[in-house]
């Protein structure tokens, strides 16, 4: 799907209705106006706003959003937890509201953690339950959690109680509970929560493999940029309780591409003396050696000409951030440079990555983010004053 930055906007407005499904074939997971508003009158808070989307199968689909975006209601609503005020949802195309069971017989979800799982039963026990109580034999799917648990790296583990397990194994009990009988769709709330990096790869491993193996579609939601950019598919981004990104991740920051970059320069060593330009023809000072590397005369032009944001003076080396919007403008900016009697000794691309992507359609609300908030928000900035 082709995406621009008008159709961002667009879903902003029209609630992200999309029509990718394959004709003739149910999306394995379609929502549509789906709302929910807690409380009444001046206290209500509508936290899930008309929300619609559909997920194929096999694909992976990460729910951002800051604190309160609406992300859980979404999820619990779509799974019957929480009663929606309007909109249907079908899994494999049955109606959970019409035809409850073979929707929710597809469906696994890990919601609280490790909360949901029996602490005093055996790792091989809880899977058998959560089976059973799926309505499935456990000795029908004894392949399967034994798969489950070779691939979460808890074979050894499985004849422990819950109780004797690290946070991070219990973790992976709670996914592999989820998944304990053959499911087509699986919500994950924050999978990778509190996980330390290994099991957290362990766990991402997983995810991608139950999808591209499995062909199993999963929604999770998670706070770690990280993780959503290495998993998923395709990102959710909500705020206010509306949808207002709904896109595969690399368009999405396509989107935002400003073609920014840093760029580390100094005064060129020899044939200096006399008068410099800036690539226009026009004279500038004369070379002086003990002054900034950059002088104020350049900077301004710079500023005239590019989208140039602060100059950081590093001793004989000065840096600063430029967004150029079009490639192309790269060799004229560095023809300029030179032309300035500048040599460019580092340049580096900081265009945006989802977390600049995530900050920048909720607002910058950045309070639920757990990445690398200073080069991020660089590059958020990048990308506003472009647009300035
Ligand atoms: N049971 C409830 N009663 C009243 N208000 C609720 C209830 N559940 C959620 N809300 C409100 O609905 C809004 C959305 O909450 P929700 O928990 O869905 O957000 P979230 O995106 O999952 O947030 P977080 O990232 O903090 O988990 C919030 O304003 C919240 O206070």
């Amino acid at each position: 799907m082709t995406t621009t930055p008008e159709r961002v906007a667009d879903e902003r407005e029209d609630g992200a209705e999309r029509d990718d499904a394959p004709a003739g074939s149910d999306p394995a997971l379609a929502v549509r106006g789906l709302s929910k508003t807690f409380g009444d009158g001046e206290a209500a808070v509508r936290a899930v706003d008309d929300v619609s989307l559909d997920v194929e199968s096999g694909t992976v689909v990460g729910v951002l959003g800051p604190n309160g975006a609406g992300k859980t209601t979404l999820i619990k609503s779509i799974l019957g937890l929480v009663v929606a005020d309007e909109g249907d949802v079908r899994v494999a195309g049955a109606d959970v509201y019409d035809d409850p069971r073979p929707a929710y017989g597809r469906v696994g979800a890990m919601l609280e953690g490790a909360r949901n799982v029996y602490w005093r039963l055996t790792v091989r026990e809880n899977l058998e339950y959560f089976a059973a109580i799926g309505g499935e034999s456990p000795s029908a799917v004894g392949d399967r959690h034994d798969a489950l648990l070779e691939q979460l790296s808890l074979a050894g583990k499985a004849d422990e109680t819950v109780n004797d397990l690290s946070r991070g194994q219990k973790q992976k009990v709670s996914l592999a509970c989820a998944l304990a009988r053959n499911v087509e769709v699986a919500f994950l709330d924050e999978p990778t929560l509190g996980l330390d990096v290994e099991s957290s790869v362990d766990l991402r491993r997983e995810i991608r493999r139950l999808a591209d193996q499995e062909d199993m579609t999963i929604v999770l939601s998670s706070h770690d940029m990280d993780v959503v950019q290495e998993v998923c598919d395709r990102v959710v981004i909500m705020a206010d309780g509306e949808v207002v990104a709904d896109d595969p991740v690399a368009d999405l920051v396509d989107v935002f591409r400003t073609f920014a970059y840093r760029v580390v320069v100094g005064r060129t060593a020899a044939g200096t003396d006399g008068d410099a330009t800036l690539g226009d023809g026009t004279a500038t000072e004369a070379v002086d050696r003990n002054a900034d590397p950059v002088d104020e005369d350049i900077r301004e032009r710079l500023h005239e000409t590019y989208d140039v944001d602060e100059f950081e003076d590093r001793g004989d080396r000065t840096a600063f951030e430029v967004s150029l919007g079009d490639p192309e403008r790269f060799y004229d900016l560095m023809d300029a440079l030179r032309a300035a009697d500048l040599t460019v000794y580092e340049v580096e691309s900081v265009d945006p990555d989802l977390e600049a992507v995530f900050l920048e359609l909720t607002d910058g609300d950045e309070s639920d983010s757990v990445a690398d908030a200073g080069e991020s928000e660089r590059a958020a900035r990048a990308h506003r004053g472009d647009r300035a």
